[in-house]
């Protein structure tokens, strides 16, 4: 039984006792001691006090005065103002650090049986990845890590949306204006080369619509009318109906485009266990369509589109068929949710999806809640938002959206830089070297878009992340490769387990304490489904060990054997919390930098 339990189990017999009242056990309120006060645990005493019909400060007192008795690792206490701060023998925080936080074990968190999806990333084959999908993919990604280290099993999936009139726009410029142009003609990643060609339909859709403007239609006029967008529309129809040559060049180009999306998540060190395809899903919904008319969940207009009403919800009427029967967004969607149900089972579904997307996810919770889908209290839409660049730091491609390709290259080129010019990989292989800023550039960006809440827009600040001090990935980093060093160094042996004729200093009791939330740390970022609240808690441990190095002796030289076995012990600890974490968040922390 860890020292919370012992407490609260003790609270309770304790106003059983004195006070002859059953206190419910989630009335028992613990809290870390503030800094400012002497202790480790705190026992917040108002709730108590409703039993106990006395003042705070006695009841307090009584309380105080219980404890000590009855639990041996309790050797004083203090009120301050309703407070009851608890002072815990050292040789319990000694155990539990000899104990639990050096067994091999810590950190590991059994299975619980419970299944989650994770959907993520789902880009549109048209154009390559964006800052957008950086975030996105970063928190997808580590969304499900976290989950899986919190004991869940996990599926992580992409939906690839790769049929529609966006993916003709590209196939029609390419027909029109390549000339043949392929990835290996053009040296060009194959998601740029089609992104290019997209760019291209839409530079010249707008002569086209200037075109028409001048001649006196109106802009709404010229858009529907102009003859690029009436040749997309015309392959769209072609391709529904199974043209050959459409469907050819379609394989083609797309085959391009997930070459190209192949090496960008590589890069970014993300992954998927399936992938969806729109192409194979987008007539699913009508099925979920069938199953709303019979239940009379939805309703059919005289012009034969299907509507669900959502008024009494406090939302509007949505269409979820079109009268020519064409699906929209939404009844994909139906289509899709139901399909991977059915293909996994899951208990929890998560849509990772920016925050644009927030009136479409509610909609559709509600409507498969409506068609009576059990399983449709598991889904959740993990919302983000959007990611800025502080303007005229980054050059863009295409002047608007920067490139997730263009963006991962720079921030390693940054960390070149800096690594060279503080001068500290003399002695590293050209290959170390290489690994080594590949690290530290994608450890910053990955970090610094991690530590922010995802709901929370941010601003992305190339220079700010990658400093080597401050809350960022490479202090993290950094602070890793250090204790291996030290651990090296001083020859620490990992097998000899736990010190015990040591006395604690406070920072080193305050350092255990934190160490020892690690397992609770991710269970609970998990729970909310944020990545940033563990890459924060890193931080914290990370400043922590600084600030523990700082203040006792050079470790290395330390002559008392056990003292410096502990402080090599609690070094060991934190470094692999560290780098475990970090992996968590998809970031690697190099052996030495
Ligand atoms: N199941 C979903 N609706 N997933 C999100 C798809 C995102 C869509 N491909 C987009 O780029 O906007």
């Amino acid at each position: 039984m860890n020292i919370e339990q012992h407490i609260t189990t003790a609270t309770i017999a304790a106003v059983k006792h004195l006070y002859d009242q059953e206190i419910p056990e989630n009335q028992v309120s613990l809290q870390d001691t503030r800094v400012e006060f002497e202790g480790q645990i705190t026992i917040v005493v108002f709730p108590v006090v409703r039993f106990s019909k006395k003042s705070p400060e006695v009841t307090a007192t009584e309380l105080g005065e219980y404890l000590v008795e009855h639990i041996e690792e309790v050797t004083a206490f203090n009120v301050v103002k309703g407070f009851l701060n608890l002072t815990i023998a050292d040789h319990y925080w000694l155990n539990l650090f000899n104990q639990d936080l050096l067994s091999p074990e810590f950190g590991a968190i059994k299975p619980n049986g419970k299944k989650v999806m994770v959907e993520y990333s789902s880009p549109n084959t048209n154009k390559p990845l964006h800052l957008g999908h950086v975030r996105n993919n970063l928190l997808g990604y580590s969304v499900a890590e976290l989950l899986k280290a919190s004991g869940h099993e996990v599926f992580k999936v992409n939906l690839v949306n790769d049929r529609g009139i966006h993916i003709c726009k590209s196939m029609l410029a390419w027909q029109k204006w390549g000339n043949g142009e392929t990835p290996e003609s053009s040296l060009m990643k194959g998601d740029h080369l089609v992104g290019k060609y997209y760019v291209i339909f839409d530079k010249e859709y707008k002569k086209e619509i200037d075109v028409l403007k001048a001649e006196g239609q109106t802009e709404e006029e010229a858009k529907k009318n102009a003859p690029l967008i009436k040749e997309a529309q015309k392959m769209l129809l072609d391709w529904e109906n199974g043209d050959e040559a459409v469907i050819s060049l379609w394989k083609t180009m797309n085959s391009w485009v997930y070459d190209g999306f192949a090496v960008t998540y590589k890069t970014m060190g993300v992954d998927f266990d399936k992938y969806y395809y729109e192409s194979n899903t987008y007539l699913l919904g009508k099925g979920s369509v069938e199953e709303g008319l019979e239940k009379g969940v939805f309703f059919k207009k005289p012009d034969g589109s299907v509507w669900i009403d959502l008024t009494a919800d406090g939302l509007d009427q949505k269409l979820v068929l079109r009268a020519d029967g064409t699906s929209v967004y939404i009844t994909q969607d139906l289509g899709t949710a139901q399909m991977k149900y059915d293909d996994f089972k899951m208990d929890d579904s998560l849509y990772v999806v920016g925050n644009e997307q927030d009136y479409h996810f509610k909609v559709l919770f509600l409507i498969l809640e409506k068609l009576g889908k059990t399983w449709a209290k598991g889904l959740h839409h993990l919302s983000y938002g959007m990611v800025d660049l502080p303007s005229g730091k980054m050059k863009s491609r295409e002047g608007t959206v920067v490139d997730a390709d263009d963006l991962m290259a720079e921030m390693v080129e940054t960390a070149r830089q800096k690594t060279e010019a503080l001068g500290k990989v003399n002695d590293f292989s050209e290959e170390e070297k290489e690994n080594l800023y590949q690290n530290i550039g994608l450890g910053a960006l990955k970090y610094f878009l991690l530590k922010v809440e995802p709901k929370k827009r941010l601003l992305f600040d190339p220079a700010e992340s990658i400093d080597f001090q401050g809350n960022t990935g490479p202090f993290i980093q950094y602070t890793h490769a250090r204790i291996k060093s030290l651990l090296n160094k001083a020859g620490y042996d990992a097998t000899k387990g736990g010190a015990d004729q040591v006395v604690l200093t406070d920072t080193e009791r305050e350092m255990i304490m934190l160490l020892a939330k690690y397992p609770a740390e991710l269970v609970a970022a998990a729970k909310v489904y944020s990545p940033a609240s563990l890459a924060n808690y890193l931080y914290e441990v990370a400043k922590m060990f600084n600030k523990f190095y700082h203040e006792v002796p050079p470790i290395v030289k330390e002559e008392d054997a056990e003292a410096k076995h502990h402080r090599l012990n609690l070094s060991a600890v934190t470094a692999n919390i560290l780098k475990s974490g970090m992996k968590i968040l998809g970031i690697t922390v190099p052996e030495r930098m």
